[in-house]
């Protein structure tokens, strides 16, 4: 399989506010993301972590500079970068398995893919829920539904915006090794948005802390530590400090 290649170059993006006033949300972004890898971006409110992954999604362009996916400029969204968000958006009037299915189906593509949703429903837990309503889901379930609506298309970019933040601390603990284990059969190219800087180090390959006014990479960190990875590990409290370092929070305690 080919390998993909999604760069930032120079990207900086401005928005206006009400009156004459602008905003800097990103200045200068430069950025590689290569096929397999797992990005996950952390960095204060307002920093531009989301605005970063609303590009890759196309959903909005860059003022200066070009997002590109395999050297072409993404200019609108495109099944092949699937986007979650923290509240999960599923269908009322649709069953979770018809969810799922909903953008297979829609693009008559469910024949011959059905083991394979079966599987990854197996995977996440869901399918013992299949015939269920959304409203009869606990968060935590609704959202492995809408992870799943997107990864059944296999996007090449898969963009998780804090994706686990409305859910309570032991069901995201258990959602983290759900999207890893997802993650480990297809391996796509993963950007995930989060204020956690526990969840950035346990589910990433390379951490990216982000700078606020005007948002920019202030560090872009490899970790070299193999899946699955334990959080009470000497290593993994190493970069865990490293990170609060960066971002300031190892001084700022009463
Ligand atoms: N559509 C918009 N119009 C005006 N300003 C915007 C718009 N979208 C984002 N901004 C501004 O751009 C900056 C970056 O926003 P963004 O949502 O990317 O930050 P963030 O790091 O994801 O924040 P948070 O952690 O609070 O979610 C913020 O100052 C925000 O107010």
């Amino acid at each position: 399989m080919s390998e993909n290649i999604l760069k930032l170059e120079r990207v900086s993006k401005s928005f206006a506010n009400a009156g004459s006033s602008v905003t800097n949300a990103l200045e200068d972004i430069d950025l590689e993301i290569r096929s397999s890898e797992f990005i996950s971006v952390i960095g204060p409110s307002g920093c531009g972590k989301s605005t970063i992954l609303r590009l890759i999604a196309g959903l909005i362009v860059p003022t200066t500079g070009k997002v590109t996916l395999n050297g072409e400029v993404i200019d609108g969204p495109a099944p092949v970068r699937g986007m979650v968000f923290q509240k999960p958006t599923l269908f009322p009037w649709l069953t979770v398995e018809q969810n799922v299915t909903f953008s297979l189906r829609m693009r008559g593509q469910l024949r011959g893919h059905e083991a394979e949703v079966e599987e990854l429903m197996k995977t996440a837990g869901l399918w013992d829920f299949r015939k269920n309503w959304p409203h009869q889901l606990s968060g935590g379930m609704a959202q492995r539904a809408a992870l799943l609506r997107t990864m059944v298309n296999n996007p090449q970019v898969f963009l998780l915006d804090e994706p686990l933040g409305a859910l309570d601390a032991f069901t995201r603990m258990t959602m983290q090794d759900v999207i890893l284990s997802m993650w480990s059969r297809h391996r796509p190219m993963v950007a995930m948005v989060t204020h956690d800087v526990d969840e950035a180090f346990y589910m990433g390959s390379r951490v990216i802390v982000m700078a606020p006014r005007p948002g920019r990479v202030h560090n872009d960190i490899k970790v070299d530590l193999p899946y699955p990875r334990r959080r009470t590990s000497r290593e993994f409290m190493d970069y865990r400090r490293f990170a609060m370092e960066q971002l300031n929070f190892d001084n700022r305690q009463a």
